[in-house]
């Protein structure tokens, strides 16, 4: 079995206990069901930079990142330094993340706030929008068409934006609908952990321009940011090269003020 496969199998497992433990109605009586969310879609559109700044502890293909971490202070580090949106992975035995992360991120910005999971249930949508994000992530790879749209759909209803992900052509055109906000090209194969930037490059001029389109991982210079602009990007996903660093915000600061010049 492969990894993303692994993480499937235990994320239904977990979705199944969560249910029977926290039911839906009580997911809607959280204060933060009844905010308006805001759209990382339109701060990427109107951002010359795009930086989406993840917070990210540890990784499958990089075991641990940092861990030392206080998820306030990191969200705070990324608004100060102009991001356009904050990535929150929840995931905790492949990540080391939470929901706790999501909702003390939350607490701590303005900024749009993705929800960085492995979203194969609508139980999950409607646990984003109840502990604070603004987006939901859905991967083409663990998700047939039809269940794109019943998720991205739900997601909609609830007034959240949908980043759609995708490493390949086939997965691209099964994927394309209304009712996705962004459509993200995963630079990092999910199963081999293989990074390639040609796969950002490749795909790109596939993507319908009704889509703000997104660059996900593997992105580390101020050179592959330029590079991409040019095969139409707005987003760019970066976690590991500020979270490796002692102040990730800091780190995004010198990028992004890199960026601007
Ligand atoms: O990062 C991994 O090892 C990974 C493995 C399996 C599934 C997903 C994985 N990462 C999720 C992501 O897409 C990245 O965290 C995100 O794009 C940022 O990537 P990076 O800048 O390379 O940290």
């Amino acid at each position: 079995m492969n990894i993303l496969d692994k993480i499937v199998a235990d994320k239904r497992k977990e979705v199944d206990l969560k249910k029977s433990l926290i039911p839906i109605s009580q997911l809607e009586t959280s204060v933060l069901m009844k905010r308006t969310t805001a759209s990382l879609a339109a701060a990427l559109r109107k951002s010359n930079t795009g930086i989406i700044a993840e917070h990210k502890r540890r990784s499958p293909s990089k075991s641990v990142i940092n861990q030392n971490l206080n998820v306030q202070d990191v969200a705070k580090g990324y608004a100060d330094a102009g991001v356009c949106g904050m990535s929150v992975l929840t995931d905790g035995k492949y990540f080391g993340g939470s929901l706790d992360d999501l909702v003390l991120a939350r607490a701590s910005v303005d900024i749009p706030l993705l929800r960085k999971e492995f979203i194969i249930d609508e139980y999950q949508i409607m646990e984003a929008k109840a502990y604070g994000a603004d987006v939901i992530l859905l991967i083409a790879a663990i998700l047939s068409r039809e269940e794109i749209k019943t998720l991205s759909e739900s997601a909609k209803s609830l007034g959240l934006e949908v980043l759609l992900e995708v490493h390949n052509e086939e997965e691209l055109q099964k994927s394309i609908m209304p009712s996705l906000d962004m459509l993200g090209v995963n630079n990092r194969n999910l199963k081999t952990f293989e990074v390639s930037l040609d796969t950002s490059k490749t795909l790109s001029e596939q993507i319908p321009d009704d889509f703000v389109k997104v660059s996900e991982s593997g992105i580390s210079t101020i050179g592959a940011i330029q590079e991409l602009k040019e095969f139409g990007y707005q987003g760019f996903l970066i976690g590991e090269n500020f979270m490796k660093t002692d102040d990730p915000g800091a780190s995004a600061k010198i990028f992004i003020d890199g960026l601007k010049k």
